[in-house]
């Protein structure tokens, strides 16, 4: 059986650890109190989840001694939004909960930026737990304090930075993720490489992770990579001033697929389109060589992921309008420079159109 990887996350408001192993959901509630202290907890869940892990996160809590209540909303992005939120925050507030008292999210993205939301809300801040159990939870979703609902015009435009106090991430979770919501989170497994380990990229190019019959150990390290190369960038930009616009390759495009799709297209599988397109974007435009451009394509390829998206370039942009880096008539986006790094460069919407035009046709 694999180790338990250790991750120390020192940001300038909070420094918690992030656990990456095996069998680690009995020991959340024993985990939580060494972190967080506190009496009451509320384990937040969506439908899908709840059946199959809050029980045992909730039981866990109570042998260790907290007043646990529970609070589950309809899975979906669709239920990321102010109402949801309102809901969480009216139960928090029903069950008692004080400001050193604990939010559990146990879930996916969407559970993990809401709950967190709620938290970072609740009494102006109580302590918040990750325990994410889609693989894009462990690898992206659960570090570094972005927390966020949806509004009509686009992603995550409503939240703010908090960071958890600790984040369990158990790999045996992912045994019930069915197999495209697997290759959905490898998005941004593909993404972290890209950004920041080229070696990561060849190699998950040749040898594809999977979640059915593979060897856990592998597992256990491609997360724990995934959250260094993570950690590494929001230690040094917790609020996003600058170097942490990297985090967002691939989501100009990808937040506007999604939400043009009306959430039909999963997270990962958004930001997979978006960085094929600007790869071969940056291609054209001589930013980076074919080579990388193509290397990129045929990662996301080889986990059966979408390269490219037939919707119209118009509303692309439309929806891309509202990205949290927008800045004046322009927006910035993150371009490959080489295998393994990319930079942030400042466009006009206008050309953000050419670049959209230039490299989302489907191959
Ligand atoms: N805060 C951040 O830094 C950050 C980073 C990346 C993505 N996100 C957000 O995360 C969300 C996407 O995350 P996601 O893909 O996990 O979506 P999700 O939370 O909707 O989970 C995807 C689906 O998998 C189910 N699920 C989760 N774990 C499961 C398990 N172990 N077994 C069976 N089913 C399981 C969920 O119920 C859901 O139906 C998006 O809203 C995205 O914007 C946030
Ligand atoms: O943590 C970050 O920073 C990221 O950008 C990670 C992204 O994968 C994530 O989807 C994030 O929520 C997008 O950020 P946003 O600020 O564009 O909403
Ligand atoms: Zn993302």
């Amino acid at each position: 059986m694999s180790e338990t990887r250790r991750i120390r996350v020192r940001t300038p408001s909070r420094s918690y650890d992030v656990l990456v192993g095996r069998d680690l959901l009995d020991g959340v509630g024993r985990l939580t109190r060494e972190a967080c202290g506190g009496r009451r907890a509320c384990v937040v869940s969506d439908s899908n989840v709840a059946p199959l892990y809050a029980n045992a996160v909730a039981e866990s809590l109570a042998d260790a001694g907290y007043e646990c209540t529970a609070q589950a909303f309809e899975a979906g992005e669709g239920s990321k939004n102010m109402g949801t939120l309102a809901d969480l925050l009216e139960g928090l507030a029903q069950a008692g909960l004080d400001r050193d008292d604990v939010v559990i999210a146990v879930g996916g993205g969407v559970t993990g930026d809401i709950a967190g939301l709620a938290g970072a809300m609740y009494l102006r801040g109580c302590k918040v737990v990750q325990v994410p159990t889609s693989l894009l939870a462990m690898v992206d979703s659960s570090v570094g304090g972005k927390t966020a609902v949806d509004l009509s015009a686009g992603k995550n435009l409503a939240g703010f930075f908090f960071q958890p106090h600790l984040v369990i991430a158990d790999v045996d979770c992912l045994d019930t993720l069915t197999p495209s919501l697997f290759t959905d989170s490898c998005g941004e497994v593909i993404k972290h490489a890209a950004i920041a380990d080229a070696e990561l990229l060849a190699r998950l190019g040749e040898e594809p992770i999977n979640a059915q019959g593979y060897d856990r150990g592998r597992l256990v390290e491609v997360i724990a990579r995934n959250v260094r190369i993570k950690r590494d960038v929001v230690e040094r930009d917790e609020r996003e001033g600058g170097l942490r616009q990297v985090l967002n390759f691939g989501h100009t495009i990808g937040h506007a697929v999604e939400a043009a799709s009306s959430f039909e297209l999963g997270h990962g599988s958004s930001v997979a389109v978006g960085m094929c397109c600007i790869a071969r974007a940056s291609a054209a435009r001589g930013w980076c060589t074919q080579d990388v451009a193509d290397r990129i394509v045929s990662a996301v390829d080889a986990y059966g992921l979408p390269t490219g998206t037939d919707i119209d370039h118009r509303t692309i942009v439309s929806f891309a309008a509202h990205d949290k880096k927008r800045h004046g008539a322009g927006v910035n986006v993150i371009t490959p420079r080489a295998l393994g790094a990319v930079e942030v460069r400042h466009v006009t919407l206008g050309e953000l159109a050419e670049l959209v035009e230039l490299g989302c046709a489907p191959a």
